[in-house]
């Protein structure tokens, strides 16, 4: 203890009295910092204790008692996984290379495990989380159209939500639809048709560039699945931010960045607190938020109020300044608008690269239906660039890219919770309970679809989506309901340009080295990506 100089003192008794009342502080204060502590410990033990043991236990007892079946329960506090979904070994993915009746068992191969084993509802775990797997159609699209409003999408866990931010598709009530309400008119034909060249533009600058190498050799081997995702990338890049282009490259740079911090975050267990402390993986998400934020910030007030262009950020902003001229109070803050400029690329760019490199597989490996999509580009399009009229009249093409979103979902399974007890199938389901809902499945049910739900067959598309099968609902990818994909034209516009220009200028066939790899971590990606040989069109 350090005294002023200026503490006189009288006698030793004061001393000894200074010194008594210090030490009673000094005692008094470590005996609330200790009482602090055991608190603090008490109260996150609780925590722990309701999450990892007693909310379990509950939920799956619950079921339990309704007959519901399931994987037990065991408490992970390792890395979490998704139903065993690790990738399969090189050998033993070579070995499934032709049949694609092994996505799903690839993809998941515990989920399929359990699902022989329990039967089509059945409980299992995400690390602390009761997942109900559901496999039958009515009761899907009871949860999808949410008409009693018990099914939401689940909860952001705090970490997750700090890095990712919160926008249009994980918002729930009321902020979701102020919110879907003003992201939708970027995706009104009008946008979409004005959007067209700079995608063309886009993919000619790709295509340019694989045919320049082609000069030099006969045939040239392309990883479409890396080249896909960059093109995406700057397209989505483009309709974002307009003009800003560069500013978005570098935006999306840095969230690729976040991407692979949300998939490590993801993949711990949750512990409150520790998402303040400054962690080496805390500090460098800190960063990356404090940066994409300036890169927004700069963006939109280099633009001022004169913009006339029609990008995603504009019509965000516009929203913004019509109701402030109305109400002087602004629907997004800063931050919704950036999460929302997020969004629009993280839904984006991933999803749409990956339907188009699996339909560049099925192509390559199916050379009718690849002879007839061409025929149909050049008699629609010619040689030159295509239009958006151009693209629409595209039918074959099309039905190609419905078959392919058929059998590779770029989104394979959806999620849900209910955020109330609720009755579903003659079940009583608890509060927070995760529902999984295997959009791939009901897209191979050979009942619905006849006995080639296995091959490649665009031609059953061809009186449209609604008589594809026996039931529409059985065919989701773009999910179905209110909050179905509200990207769903950009992304077919898109890959519909990819794919004709693409069959304007090259045949293709799939390289001796592709490994067939089928993973799902955000989408059903191939893990060791996808080598096609071009070769130029004669
Ligand atoms: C082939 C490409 C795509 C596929 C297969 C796809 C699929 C889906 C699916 C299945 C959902 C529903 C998710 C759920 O309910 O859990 C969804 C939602 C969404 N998608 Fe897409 N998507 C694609 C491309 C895009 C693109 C290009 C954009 C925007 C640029 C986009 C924006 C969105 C948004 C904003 C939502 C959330 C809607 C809401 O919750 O109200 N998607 N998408």
């Amino acid at each position: 203890m350090i005294l002023s100089p200026r503490v006189r003192f009288k006698s030793v008794m004061d001393v000894l009295v200074l010194f008594t009342s210090a030490s009673d502080t000094f005692q008094f204060a470590s005996a609330v910092v200790g009482v602090a502590a055991i608190l603090v410990a008490g109260f996150l033990l609780w925590i722990a204790f309701k999450n990892v043991v007693l909310a379990p236990w509950l939920i799956s007892n619950a079921l339990q008692k309704q007959g519901v079946q399931g994987v037990p329960y065991t408490i992970s506090l390792g890395k979490l996984r998704f139903a065993g979904n690790s990738p399969p070994s090189t050998s033993s993915a070579a070995a499934n290379l032709r049949p694609h009746r092994t996505v799903a068992p690839l993809i998941a191969p515990l989920y399929y495990d359990w699902k022989l084993k329990y039967g089509d509802v059945f409980l299992f775990w995400v690390g602390y989380r009761p997942v109900l797997s559901v496999s039958n159609l009515e009761h899907m699209k009871e949860i999808l159209y949410n008409k009693s409003g018990h099914f939401e999408k689940p909860s952001l866990r705090p970490d997750v939500k700090d890095v990712e931010g919160e926008a249009v598709s994980s918002l729930r009530g009321e902020r979701w639809s102020i919110h879907r309400r003003i992201v939708s008119p970027a995706f009104f034909y009008d946008k979409l048709k004005a959007m067209t060249p700079a995608i063309v533009d886009c993919a000619k600058v790709i295509l340019d560039d694989w045919e320049s190498q082609i000069q030099y050799k006969s045939n040239k081997e392309v990883n479409v699945y890396d080249e896909l995702k960059a093109l995406s990338a700057d397209i989505i890049a483009r309709c974002a931010f307009g003009s800003s282009y560069e500013e978005g490259r570098r935006f999306f740079k840095l969230q690729q960045e976040q991407e692979k911090v949300i998939l490590q975050v993801y993949q711990s267990v949750y512990i409150p607190g520790v998402r303040y402390l400054p962690t080496k993986q805390n500090r460098h998400a800190w960063k990356l938020k404090r940066t994409i934020e300036e890169i927004v910030s700069e963006i939109i007030e280099k633009r001022g109020n004169g913009y006339d262009g029609t990008d995603l950020l504009e019509i965000l902003m516009d929203a913004n300044r019509q109701e402030f001229s109305q109400s002087r109070e602004k629907l997004l803050s800063f931050r919704e608008i950036v999460d929302e400029c997020k969004l629009f690329f993280y839904a984006g760019h991933e999803t749409t690269s990956t339907l188009i490199a699996w339909t560049f597989l099925l192509l390559a490996q199916n050379p009718h239906w690849q002879e007839e999509a061409r025929k149909e580009v050049l008699h629609v399009c010619g040689k030159g660039l295509p239009t958006h009229e151009n693209l629409h009249g595209l039918k074959v093409v099309g039905m190609i890219l419905n078959e392919a979103l058929r059998m590779y979902p770029p989104a394979p399974y959806l999620i849900r919770e209910t955020v109330k007890e609720t009755k579903l199938g003659g079940l009583s389901i608890p509060r927070d309970t995760m529902f999984l809902l295997p959009i791939i499945d009901f897209q191979f049910d050979r009942a619905l679809w006849g006995d080639d739900v296995h091959d490649f067959n665009p031609q059953r598309f061809a009186d449209g989506i609604g008589n594809a099968c026996k039931a529409s609902a059985a065919y989701a990818p773009f999910s179905m309901g209110p909050r179905n994909c509200l990207g769903q034209s950009f992304a077919m516009l898109e890959s519909r340009a990819i794919v004709a220009m693409t069959l304007q200028r090259f045949t293709f066939t799939v390289s001796p080295g592709y490994i067939h790899c089928p993973i799902a971590t955000f989408t059903l990606r191939p893990q060791y990506g996808i080598q096609i040989i071009f070769k130029k069109l004669e």
